[in-house]
């Protein structure tokens, strides 16, 4: 499957940037591209600056909003960021169409920090012209949830989330949620976690993205996961995470007896446990209408009973999800899965950030006029909630 790439503000930049080397890295080792384009669009000159893979002209990284921002971002308000992509968003629809190869574009991924201003107010409103130029096309958006200490420190970062998270679910196709919170590491500086995080974040899309692409018939799934899998796939509230097991030096083969192909079988679902326990978003797989998995192994190690181990082993877990399932003979002494949970019903955190901007609002309400707003409960107060499309 081949995505478009498209990072907005820094965060998505930083991200978008992680693609672009994917995609260097698959092209390298695998003969294979998994992005017709990436691009970065930013309202600040010096993020866009600060990237290392994204080719370094104006098609690739596109400043928008120079006129109102001089090129200095949008100081946290999204709703700056929205107004700026939509009036520059047809520079990012012109990158778009001179994609030498823009055809073998399966789906868009738009990309943007939840809290921020830029990324934040313009991913819904890019993601909205994108679609109304290729209709034809999936657009897919990936949104970072901010670190504790941001939400403890800045109200705004919540109010930005509550928007963008309402404003994106309005018109993608599906939404990756990625919590920053969830792999920090308190001892690294906040660049090491950032970099680590980005990295974390990508990884799961390789061999997802690759596994379609193969041409070698050496590499070729018995049951390839293509492009029509993730899409089908793909809706809503969605997460995905990656894990990985060794396999012992014993290979399924006759000689194994029932002992040593037992452990090799345990092997599948103890890597669809830790595929699990990555997930971008702490969630509760029940919440799951739809599910894929994708198994990356050599072709010796990959069972019939393994693989009917792994299936059991996620639809145990994701019991309400029709699951998809893929294997791509690729690799060499670990078993790597790449677990996709999608349609996610009652996500607890995105409830939680409606409930918080909803809060908000009402405070600033309160404070602006001296007027008491009671709580009326999420699903009434949603409309509350403006929208930046
Ligand atoms: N995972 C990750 N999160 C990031 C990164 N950079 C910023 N963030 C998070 O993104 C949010 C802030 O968004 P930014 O992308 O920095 O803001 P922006 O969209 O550029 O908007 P302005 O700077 O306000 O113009 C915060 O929650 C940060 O923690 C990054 O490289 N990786």
């Amino acid at each position: 499957m081949k995505l478009m790439v498209v990072g907005c503000g820094q965060c998505g930049g930083r991200i978008a940037d992680q693609f672009s080397k994917l995609n260097r890295v698959a092209h390298v080792r695998r003969g294979v591209d998994i992005a017709t384009n990436v691009v970065a669009v930013n309202s600040d000159v010096a993020d866009l600056s600060g990237l290392e893979h994204i080719r370094a002209d104006y098609q690739h990284r596109i400043l928008i909003g120079s006129q109102k921002t001089s090129g200095h971002g949008v100081g946290k308000i999204n709703e700056m960021g929205a107004e700026i992509a939509r009036d520059d968003g047809d520079k990012l629809i012109e990158a778009i169409k001179n994609t030498p190869n823009f055809g073998e574009t399966d789906a868009f991924l738009l990309i943007a920090g939840a809290a921020g201003g830029t990324g934040s107010g313009s991913i819904s409103v890019l993601s909205q012209q994108i679609k109304e130029r290729f209709p034809e096309k999936p657009v897919y958006n990936m949104l970072v949830l901010p670190f504790a200490y941001e939400e403890a420190t800045e109200e705004r970062s919540v109010f930005n989330v509550g928007i963008c998270l309402k404003s994106c679910y309005l018109v993608a196709d599906a939404i990756f949620l990625v919590d920053n919170q969830r792999f920090i590491k308190a001892s690294h500086s906040l660049r090491a976690n950032l970099d680590k995080i980005n990295y974390h974040m990508v990884k799961p899309f390789y061999n997802l993205l690759c596994a379609g692409e193969e041409k070698n018939s050496k590499y070729i799934g018995s049951k390839v996961m293509d492009g029509g899998d993730i899409i089908q796939t793909l809706s809503g509230w969605t997460v995905i995470g990656f894990g990985q097991a060794k396999t012992p030096n014993l290979r399924f083969s006759r000689n194994a007896d029932f002992r040593e192909q037992s452990s090799e079988v345990r092997k599948g679902a103890e890597a669809i446990n830790a595929a699990l326990a990555d997930l971008s978003l702490r969630c509760n797989p029940t919440d799951a209408k739809r599910g894929l998995y994708l198994l990356t192994a050599a072709q010796a190690d990959m069972s019939m009973d393994l693989i009917n181990e792994m299936s059991g082993a996620l639809k145990g877990m994701a019991t309400e999800a029709t699951i998809r399932t893929g294997d791509y003979p690729r690799g060499d002494k670990t078993l790597d899965v790449t677990v996709v949970l999608s349609e996610l019903v009652n996500s607890s955190r995105v409830m939680d950030y409606f409930s918080k901007t909803i809060s908000y609002i009402n405070n600033s309400r309160r404070r602006q006029s001296g007027l008491e707003y009671g709580f009326r409960g999420v699903e009434d107060s949603f409309k509350d909630i403006p929208s930046l499309l």
